[in-house]
């Protein structure tokens, strides 16, 4: 399909009808652009419902933000590392339990920690002395109390505001939720969590919206093989052409032509845009005509926030035996946690992950400079520990592939710009982690959208050319097989 306006008018194959007879048809043609989760689910779909599928991916390799590095001897994933919802309910399960990945669940439901469970973490404060569980079980208890009170404010209220003007508001009212010493560090700890959840800080977090995203059931579990094997499998057979970076989109009645940096340019029916919202938002692809201003606008308010990964692999094992280990402080900015990867694989890896501003800050260090940072923090709670061997560092925010993690709920923005960024425009389709209402931010999310896509373009495309019934409709999974995830917890 490259570079050539021909192939996308060529005549190919045939379809068998009813009668015997065979007609020469034209392939139906769609350009996908983005190799990550959503891309992916939609070229698999298309592909399998006998479209031509090119996949143009900027970088050069597949998965986006599933990226499984084995640089270490063994898989670690730099992005996503949880099946939110370890459950059949999940969209992704069947191929999960078809692969035979394990799992390793780090919740239940309900956690008021998200993808954990309290009794799972060991706290320190700054000086390396452990919380006393007792305190850190209460004081989540008042955080939940506190989320509770901020509902009946977001009640009382018709203009949004962050959910950290909501606490002053909740701690002014009941200044003994606020808490002293010890107990408000626990609870600056938790709002630290709850910024790791959204990749964003609490003052820039939507009071209206940020529980609007739906939690599928089954708690929340690691993928202890890495994601990227589910990545690998639905890309099988696809035509990606990797190190394609499209800077232009033009749209017409009759298909689409899309341009890539070198000028190479390929025509198709229809394109499906699977790039990162913060690429969106840098307008680093050019759309001719111009987006209508709905879509424009949707792209503007729309959130995108920032999470990292720093990796540290060490020669042996010196920390408590727990999946998290955290530090407490005055301030959530100053709070960190550490995943412990060595309780679900066995390897002697910790996780730094920080979250919203402090993310930001430290993507402006150099990599040894943001190991040192991680390790510091270690160090104060954990004061004989030894250097890493070998360490990764992610940078999402400002890796020009993404310009950002996930998206989420900012401010004043309604939460139904999640649906406008996925409505299609004339033979544009739009997928990824924020065109997604219900699971925004996630990998399952992610393929949903991928799939919604791929059938709205293959009825869009079909309905066109009058053949709306002749090939497959884009189907999930295969429905009837039922293989059981593995989970494990130690
Ligand atoms: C640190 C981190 C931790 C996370 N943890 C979890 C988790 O545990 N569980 C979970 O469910 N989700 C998690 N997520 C979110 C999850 O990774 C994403 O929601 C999901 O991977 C997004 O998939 P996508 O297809 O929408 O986008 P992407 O995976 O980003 O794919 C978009 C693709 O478009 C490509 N691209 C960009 N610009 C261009 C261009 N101009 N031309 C061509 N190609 C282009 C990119 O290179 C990329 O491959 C995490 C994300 C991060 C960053």
């Amino acid at each position: 399909m490259e570079s050539s306006d021909k192939s996308n008018h060529q005549l190919r194959g045939g379809i068998c009808y009813p009668n015997g007879a065979r007609r020469p048809v034209r392939t139906p043609s769609v350009i996908v652009i983005g190799a990550g989760m959503a891309g992916i689910a939609a070229a698999r779909a298309l592909h399998e419902a006998s479209f031509q599928v090119t996949v143009l991916e900027s970088r050069d390799r597949i998965g986006g933000r599933v990226h499984t590095d084995y640089s270490f001897g063994f898989p670690v994933d730099l992005g996503a590392s949880w099946l939110h919802g370890v459950s059949k309910e999940n969209p992704l399960a069947p191929l999960i339990s078809r692969l035979g990945l394990p799992l390793y669940r780090t919740s239940g439901d309900n956690s008021v920690l998200y993808d954990h469970d309290l009794e799972s973490y060991a706290l320190f404060d700054m000086d390396g002395h452990q919380v006393p569980q007792e305190l850190v079980t209460k004081v989540g208890e008042t955080f939940e109390c506190i989320l509770e009170e901020t509902n009946k404010v977001r009640q009382e209220h018709s203009e949004d505001m962050s959910i950290s003007s909501a606490f002053s508001i909740v701690f002014e009212r009941r200044p003994e939720l606020r808490l002293e010493g010890l107990a408000h560090k626990v609870l600056q700890w938790y709002v630290c969590r709850m910024e790791g959840w959204f990749a964003s800080d609490a003052d820039t977090i939507s009071l209206k919206s940020w529980d609007q995203e739906e939690l599928l059931p089954g708690g929340h579990g690691l993928m202890v093989r890495g994601y990227l094997p589910v990545i690998n499998t639905l890309a099988k057979g696809i035509d990606i052409r990797l190190s394609h970076r499209v800077t232009n989109i033009v749209r017409r009645y009759t298909g689409v032509k899309v341009t890539v940096e070198d000028g190479t340019t390929f025509a198709a029916d229809a394109v499906i845009v699977a790039v990162p919202l913060g690429v969106l938002k840098a307008k680093n692809i050019k759309f001719e005509p111009r987006l209508p201003e709905w879509k424009e606008a949707a792209i503007d308010e729309l959130g995108v926030g920032i999470e990292n990964k720093i990796i540290l692999h060490f020669d042996k094992v010196f920390w408590p035996n727990v999946e998290f280990l955290g530090v407490v402080a005055d301030t959530s900015y100053h709070c960190s946690y550490f995943l412990n990867l060595h309780k679900a694989t066995g390897h002697s890896v910790l996780v730094y992950m920080p979250a919203g501003q402090l993310a930001r800050d430290i993507e402006k260090m150099s990599d040894e400079a943001a190991v040192e940072f991680a390790f510091m923090q270690l160090k104060k709670i954990l004061p004989e520990a030894c250097a890493p061997i070998q360490y990764l560092v992610s940078r999402w925010g400002t890796d020009v592939n993404t310009l950002g993690s996930y998206s989420y709920d900012a401010v004043g923005m309604s939460h139904d710009l999640y649906e406008r960024l996925r409505v299609p425009v004339d033979n544009i389709f739009f997928a990824g982690e924020a065109t997604s209402m219900s699971y925004p931010g996630s990998i399952h999310g992610a393929f949903s959208t991928g799939q919604m896509a791929a059938e709205d373009c293959r009825m869009r495309v079909l309905e066109r050319y009058g053949e709306l019934n002749l090939l497959q409709p884009v189907m999930g999974e295969e429905a009837g097989l039922c293989v059981p995830l593995l989970i494990t917890r130690l």
